[in-house]
């Protein structure tokens, strides 16, 4: 070999620096194998190459010299993960199965282990590895200038469907029992606890919900129709870490929590009432786990159709309207013109207003009434209910901090899929979103709450001094937690 060909490079592995020599000779693979010895990974692990910028870049003989300053940052993908997956699912179908044996849910043990499998199987689900290699995720969208429609797997696909069957099955089956007045009491406390519920049973607290509320006797809502609603809703959500279908129903309990605590229904008609359930419920329907500023710089199909005016939201709220426009998902169809219109606009309005780009005037028009507000005033009415779906949208750290932290990490997990898709796609990277920018947890946190979250919660509590005791005491003792830990990490 003639020193003149002979290359090096340096390589950044974990918090060591490794030097790798080759040659123009050097072939791909072998190249590739050195890397995988320099990292003292395994064959079937997924190798990433950044380049001193942050840029991903492939192992090849071409790849230019470096300094020891400025090395490549390697990172490893461990594929071990898709076998653990598959043992977790037939755990799960094992544990389903021993459950049906039973006959009986009430067996303590059997309920904590499936627990505690499907739980780990989401935070499996969604590590930053997975979705870069995309194995778990429905992708559609993910592709620079993809058409919505687009999808990625057949087979994805099929098994969402499968699912969707199944979670209908068991909803309809469940539907049969009654909800406790215990589990109800429940449904209606801001600390509740989704996580401990499968998604079927989300769908039977939901339409629990339309209940007592009195919205089924109110529009003589007819249950088949509620339900075929409420399947719509859960099947038009996606699999992406945060914008799911969990996060739809913890919104609108959010909502439902908010209007027990106010009384709202004695303030209010019940047309102002249903109109929050269902903003709740949609607003975020179909979301593709990425945010505004990607659907634009990224031109995507969405950001094309709608201008890049609050894309995401304006689709949602299009969705929203085809499930409505289905006679057989159709809850509003005892509404008379006018009504439906009303309920229209106001549906529109808050989803609308959940884009976060709109926050700052949003809360400057609520803080400017909110020392004369007037319940016979419509256009104070509507900006009340947009705080109302506002606050429940952002809510999560209202909650315990078991429930919340876990909302935490899936946001954190969506936040950085969508930076690793900027970055290959020679997009702006959001510094929140890049996993290399230092950003953590607690930092990301301790921002919003100061920021966001507490200046929203004290506009709302002005008004209804009774949500002192249910929202902005659990914000601050999340406020407390997370700088504990930023604390901690410090150290
Ligand atoms: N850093 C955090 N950001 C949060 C949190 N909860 C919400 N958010 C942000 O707000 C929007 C809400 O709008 P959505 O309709 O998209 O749900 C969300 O996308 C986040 O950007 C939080 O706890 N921490
Ligand atoms: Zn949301």
């Amino acid at each position: 070999m003639s020193n003149l060909s002979v290359k090096l490079i340096y390589v950044r592995i974990d918090n060591r620096i490794e030097c790798i020599e080759f040659d123009s000779n050097t072939s791909t693979e072998d190249l590739k194998e050195t890397f995988r010895s320099a990292a003292e990974a395994n064959p079937n692990d997924i190798l990433k190459l950044y380049n001193f910028k942050g840029n991903l870049v492939s192992i090849n003989n071409s790849l230019p010299v470096n300094i020891s300053n400025e090395p490549y940052k390697l990172q490893v993908i461990v594929k071990n993960i898709v076998d653990y997956n598959n043992e977790l699912r037939d755990l799960i179908d094992r544990i389903e199965h021993l459950e049906i044996q039973l006959n009986s849910l009430s067996s303590q043990r059997v309920e904590d282990l499936h627990l505690k499998v499907k739980h780990l199987c989401e935070k499996l689900e969604n590590l930053d590895h997975l979705s870069f290699i995309g194995l778990f995720k429905d992708t559609r969208l993910y592709m620079v200038g993809n058409s919505i429609n687009s999808k990625n797997s057949k087979n994805s696909d099929e098994s969402k469907k499968q699912k969707i069957k199944n979670v209908n099955e068991k909803f309809k089956k469940f539907s049969m029992g009654k909800v406790n007045e215990e589990t109800r009491k429940y449904l209606k406390s801001t600390s509740f606890d989704g996580w401990k519920f499968e998604d079927a049973e989300l769908l039977v607290l939901l339409q629990q919900i339309f209940y007592d509320l009195d919205l089924v006797s109110n529009f003589s809502i007819k249950l088949e129709n509620l339900q075929s609603y409420l399947i719509d809703i859960y099947s038009n959500y996606n699999d992406v870490p945060y914008h799911n279908f969990r996060h739809a129903f913890t919104v609108t309990q959010m909502i439902y929590s908010i209007i027990c605590s106010i009384k709202l229904f004695d303030l209010v008609g019940p047309l102002e009432i249903l109109a929050l359930i269902i903003a709740g419920l949609s607003h975020d329907l179909d979301h593709d786990g990425f945010n505004n500023t990607f659907q634009i710089n990224a031109q995507t199909h969405l950001a094309m159709i709608y201008n890049d005016n609050s894309p995401l939201e304006m689709y949602h709220c299009a969705v929203a309207f085809n499930i409505l426009n289905k006679p057989e998902s159709n809850i509003i169809s005892a509404l008379d013109k006018p009504s439906f219109k009303k309920l229209r606009d106001y549906v529109v309005q808050i989803i609308l207003a959940t884009d976060m780009a709109s926050h700052n005037q949003i809360m400057t028009d609520f803080q400017k009434i909110v020392q004369e507000f007037d319940f016979k005033n419509s256009t104070h009415i509507k900006k009340l209910m947009i705080i109302i779906m506002k606050m429940s949208d952002i809510s999560n750290e209202c909650r315990p901090i078991n429930v919340s932290s876990i909302w935490a990490d899936n946001l954190m997990n969506e936040f950085f899929n969508q930076g690793d898709h900027e970055k290959l796609n020679g997009l702006p990277v959001t510094p929140m979103m890049d996993r290399e920018s230092g950003i953590t947890k607690s930092k990301s946190q301790i921002g919003f709450i100061n920021f966001v979250l507490l200046p929203l919660a004290e506009s709302l509590t002005k008004l209804f001094p009774v949500l002192r005791h249910v929202l902005i005491d659990p914000i601050k003792a999340s406020l407390e937690y997370y700088k504990n830990l930023e604390a901690q990490e410090a150290k």
